[in-house]
């Protein structure tokens, strides 16, 4: 079984690059499929299993994908099929926003439904109050959700229930071929909204109003492919701003944006951690003790729910008592338990999480049950006295580029490994782990 096994105890030093982000670019190769001419030529795509699914999505839509290095080229102006099937689906939930762009450009679409996962129940009504507001008629049967309009969509006024970013940008994209104007109210405002339209405009659209709560978009008959630099991913950012705190270390991260991280850097100082902005990224000195704090997950700009994991490994090194509560996904607290393994104090207690700090970790096997969750298990490692093994490692390489590569690079006593566990050793070889 892979592992990533780390000794805690070094102090982490040294530079780091941030790679493109994930939620930005999921988006944006959706996206490229409205175009029904030209190329879109998109840089800093990083080498995540995501990007791979995503690829894979549109690929098997008949769209052309050419990946070189961090540079990813689609062409999209072929025929292409308009269905995404359940394989895809399961893998990663942001397929489903291919269906704003095929909606959008030849009026059917039909998409596995994604269902519940680790985090909560992460239902896509507000995805589809949007395609409905627009005209399209919208059926869930046999696992499959489809949507249909007859000519083209219409513009719309459409109101999100709650402030979505998957259903911002799905019905951004589909409101972006629309026949006249579409309004937008109570939108996600979060930076990768921004990029998508950013691409949605260089591409021909006319979109006004992404990043804050009202986006306007008059419908255009076509798009066309375009160049586009993904911008750098924030919580890929946050999450070795922990790294360096938690160890006391003093780390660059190079391209990253601290206006996109105004949350995390407020309650990082809070806790008595030194940032500063530098002109090419942000540095991050830990300090000899950290200090308890409360946190809230919320929207963008509030503090991000994609943070709260990776938070509350600081915050078990904290002194004193820490509260986090978790108010946009209902079951994001998986990690509590994971945690406990290690010798950490923390409670549940409704969607708040008591930590009582500082906890004197101590290594231990532990999975990761969701992205964040993994990669706040390897960052509490890195303090815990002795050996700590993280599994389930498909999590961290949905999100995390090289994530044991570069915190080697700083100083991390870490490795990926693919060990036999000792039940493994003692099974028959036919009846090992990978045959059950
Ligand atoms: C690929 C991507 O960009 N993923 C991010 C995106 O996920 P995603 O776009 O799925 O998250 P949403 O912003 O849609 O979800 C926010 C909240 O709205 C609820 N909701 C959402 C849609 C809907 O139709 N109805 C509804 O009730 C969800 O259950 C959740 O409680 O934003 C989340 C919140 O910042 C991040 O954690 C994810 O990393
Ligand atoms: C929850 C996350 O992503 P996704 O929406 O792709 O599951 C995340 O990036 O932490």
């Amino acid at each position: 079984m892979e592992k990533i096994i780390v000794r805690g105890g070094r102090q982490l030093n040294g530079t780091v690059k941030a790679e493109g982000a994930k939620n930005a670019v999921l988006p944006v190769i959706a996206a490229s499929i409205i175009a029904s001419e030209g190329k879109s030529v998109l840089h800093e795509v990083p080498a995540l299993a995501d990007v791979t699914t995503i690829n894979q999505v549109i690929k098997h839509m008949n769209a052309d994908v050419h990946v070189e290095g961090n540079t990813v080229t689609v062409d999209a102006s072929r025929q292409l099929e308009t269905e995404a099937p359940i394989e895809y689906v399961r893998k990663m939930r942001a397929s489903v926003l291919v269906l704003g762009p095929l909606l959008a450009r030849y009026g059917h679409a039909k998409v596995a439904l994604p269902g519940g996962c680790a985090i909560g129940s992460r239902p896509i009504d507000q995805h589809l109050k949007g395609f409905e507001a627009m005209g399209a008629e919208v059926t869930v049967g046999n696992g499959y959700i489809e949507a249909e309009v007859k000519g083209r969509l219409k513009g719309a006024k459409v109101y999100f229930d709650v402030p979505s970013v998957g259903a911002t940008e799905n019905v951004m994209m589909a409101a972006a071929l629309a026949e006249g104007k579409t309004i937008l109210e109570n939108c996600a405002k979060e930076p990768e909204i921004v990029d998508l339209a950013n691409y949605l405009n260089k591409m021909g659209a006319r979109v006004v109003g992404a990043g804050t709560e009202t986006i306007r978009i008059e419908g255009v008959e076509k798009l066309t492919g375009c160049e586009h630099t993904i911008i750098p991913d924030r919580v890929e950012v946050g999450t070795f701003m922990v790294a360096a705190a938690i160890t006391g270390g003093n780390v660059l991260i190079e391209g990253a944006m601290p206006e996109h991280l105004r949350s995390v850097i407020s309650k990082m100082e809070e806790m008595g951690v030194a940032i500063q902005e530098e002109e090419n990224g942000i540095r991050v000195i830990g300090p000899e003790y950290l200090k308890a704090t409360d946190i809230k997950t919320m929207p963008h700009p509030g503090f991000p729910t994609d943070m709260q994991s990776q938070m509350m490994a600081l915050m078990l090194n904290a002194t004193g008592t820490s509260v986090i509560t978790e108010t946009v996904f209902e079951n994001r607290f998986m990690h509590v338990e994971e945690f406990r393994r290690m010798n950490a104090h923390l409670k549940i207690e409704g969607r708040s999480v008591i930590v009582e700090g500082p906890s004197f970790l101590q290594g231990a096997e532990v999975a990761a049950t969701d992205l964040r969750a993994g990669a706040a298990l390897v960052l509490a490692g890195l303090v815990a006295e002795g050996y700590t093994r993280v599994t389930e490692l498909k999590h961290i390489d949905r999100g995390y580029v090289a994530f044991t590569e570069k915190l080697q690079q700083l100083g991390a006593d870490i490795e990926r490994v693919n060990e036999v566990d000792n039940f493994e050793e003692e099974l028959e070889p036919s009846e090992s782990l990978s045959t059950l």
